[in-house]
């Protein structure tokens, strides 16, 4: 059996415990992964530390090479990589391998492009020259989830290294496998010991000491409100970025392209099998055209292949783990009993789709579901299943959708459907969302700051945003001379 251990100082640490990770789709145990405490989380702290020194005052282009180098490596092991990742959290192979890899690969690239420019701002006066520097923060705590977890674990390593921060990372005690060869591979890219540590567990044991370190700055997390809550309360006074859960608003007025529109709303529903915080999960159509629309939605959700994630034609693959196949099954459930109507998807394999293969007969499947008649009040409509499960929502008019897309907790992300251009631009400005896309899925540029309101978190990351997290910005303000200087007699 394949043992994954901490990467402390450089060095590979056994763990006093182990758990074991376990493939979704089949139950197969993949590796046992060392369980990291109090111990483990000081030990890759202190090393953070002591490498921060020196890492901060190496020069931005030699920082920029090691980076752009670990960029390389991973673009060279794409399909590698890509196979980890789907073993190890179900999702499919075909966004692994053509998006969220290879994506993860750009995200090196894209900041060690970025770290050699970083510049700051002169705000100079009739007396003084006031300017900023950019300084590091230093150890940095990076917290990822278990959906998309490389994409997700690299958006944070790449800046915080590329600004000359030092980390430790600690991936989800369900997908930690991808991120163990990541370590790897920085090392050998000339990523120095210490630089980029990694301490696996479980939330409680291992991300809570993480968080409340005393010689951690700043926590980049991505995880649930839930933990979001609860890492405030703990970590005490650093610098937060927090990016939570969400349950979007996707809004298709009657004069939108129906079928850009129809494609966009399964595409931004069931890919990475639902199990996306920026999922347009409640979809929300005018009264005129919701009939059709739900009738067209339906056909087009049964069409979807459910299967094996590592066949290239397999669109939704199975849910990370039973406990959380058990949540999704719950809401499903629900949906009924609070007054919707199942359309397609259900409880059981549905008859018009076909058998599992048999190879993965014993995953964790669920089928997309849509629901129709909707009352946004519903449980369906506000809690965040994170599963294959669509929500249509009838609304009559451009009042009735803003009131309906803002009565949530969350404020992640939202879609806008229309061609009316007024309508368009009142709509995204109107929603309270982080991220609102008009007639377009969700289309993430490395320059847009990513990130929600309310309570899909604080703090944004992306482009210039990431210094928000990983830099100190200083102001100095230096005399012209000349100036009065008051004389207190003393
Ligand atoms: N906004 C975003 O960018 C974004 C992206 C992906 C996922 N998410 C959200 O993540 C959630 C799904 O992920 P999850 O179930 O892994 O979330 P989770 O909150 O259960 O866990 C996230 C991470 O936090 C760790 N953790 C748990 N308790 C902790 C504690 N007390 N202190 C420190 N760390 C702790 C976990 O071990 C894991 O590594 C969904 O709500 C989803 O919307 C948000």
């Amino acid at each position: 059996m394949q043992q994954i251990q901490h990467l402390i100082n450089g060095q590979s640490v056994a763990g006093s415990d182990y758990f074991e990770t376990v493939n979704p789709a089949t139950q197969e145990v993949l590796a046992e992964v060392a369980s990291g405490g109090e111990a483990e989380v000081h030990a890759a702290v202190a090393a953070a530390k002591a490498a921060f020194p020196g890492w901060a005052s190496t020069p931005a282009p030699e920082r920029a090479k090691r980076i752009r180098q670990l960029g390389e490596l991973i673009a060279r092991h794409v399909p590698e990589i890509a196979q980890t990742e789907t073993n190890d959290c179900g999702q499919v192979i075909a966004q692994t391998g053509k998006q969220l890899v290879p994506r993860a690969a750009d995200n090196f690239h894209y900041f060690a492009e970025m770290c050699t420019r970083v510049d700051g701002h002169t705000y100079p006066t009739p007396t003084h020259l006031n300017y900023t520097l950019f300084h590091p923060v230093g150890v940095c705590a990076l917290i990822s989830p278990w959906n998309v977890p490389f994409m997700t674990a690299t958006w944070k390593v790449a800046p915080c290294l590329a600004f000359g921060n030092t980390a430790v990372l600690k991936m989800s005690e369900l997908s930690p496998l991808s991120a163990a060869r990541l370590g790897e591979l920085a090392l050998e890219a000339g990523i120095p010991a210490g630089v980029l540590n990694l301490v696996h567990g479980y939330g409680k044991q291992a991300g809570e000491p993480l968080c409340a370190h005393p010689d951690v700055r700043a926590i980049s997390f991505t995880g649930s409100t839930a933990t979001g809550h609860r890492i405030v309360q703990t970590a005490g006074l650093k610098k937060f970025s927090m990016e939570l859960g969400g349950k979007s608003p996707f809004v298709i007025f009657a004069d939108a392209d129906l079928d850009r529109a129809l494609d966009a709303a399964v595409f931004m529903i069931f890919s990475n099998n639902g199990e996306r915080c920026t999922a347009g999960s409640r979809i929300l159509v005018q009264k005129s055209i919701y009939a059709d629309f739900a009738q067209k939605f339906a056909e087009r959700a049964r069409r979807i292949t459910v299967g094996d994630p590592l066949d290239e034609k397999t669109i939704v693959g199975p849910m990370i783990s039973p406990a959380h196949l058990a949540k999704v099954r719950h809401y499903i459930e629900l949906g009924p009993k609070e007054g919707a109507t199942l359309l397609c998807g259900g409880l059981d394999r549905p008859s018009y789709a076909p058998e599992l293969p048999e190879r993965v007969r014993r995953g964790n499947y669920v089928w997309p579901t849509v629901f129709a008649d909707v009352d946004n009040r519903m449980k369906i409509a506000q809690d965040e299943i994170f599963g294959p499960v669509a929500c249509l929502i009838p609304f009559e008019d451009e009042a009735d959708a803003i009131r309906i897309a803002n009565d949530t907790q969350y404020g992640l992300s939202s879609y806008v459907w229309t061609e009316n251009l007024g309508r368009a631009h009142r709509m995204a400005a109107a929603i309270e969302a982080g991220m609102c896309f008009v007639n377009s899925q969700n289309v993430r540029d490395l320059r847009q700051p990513f990130g929600g309101t309310k309570a899909s978190g604080t703090g944004r990351e992306g482009g210039t945003w990431s210094y928000e997290v990983f830099c100190e910005p200083k102001n100095v303000a230096v005399s012209l001379g000349g100036h009065h200087i008051p004389h207190w007699g003393v």
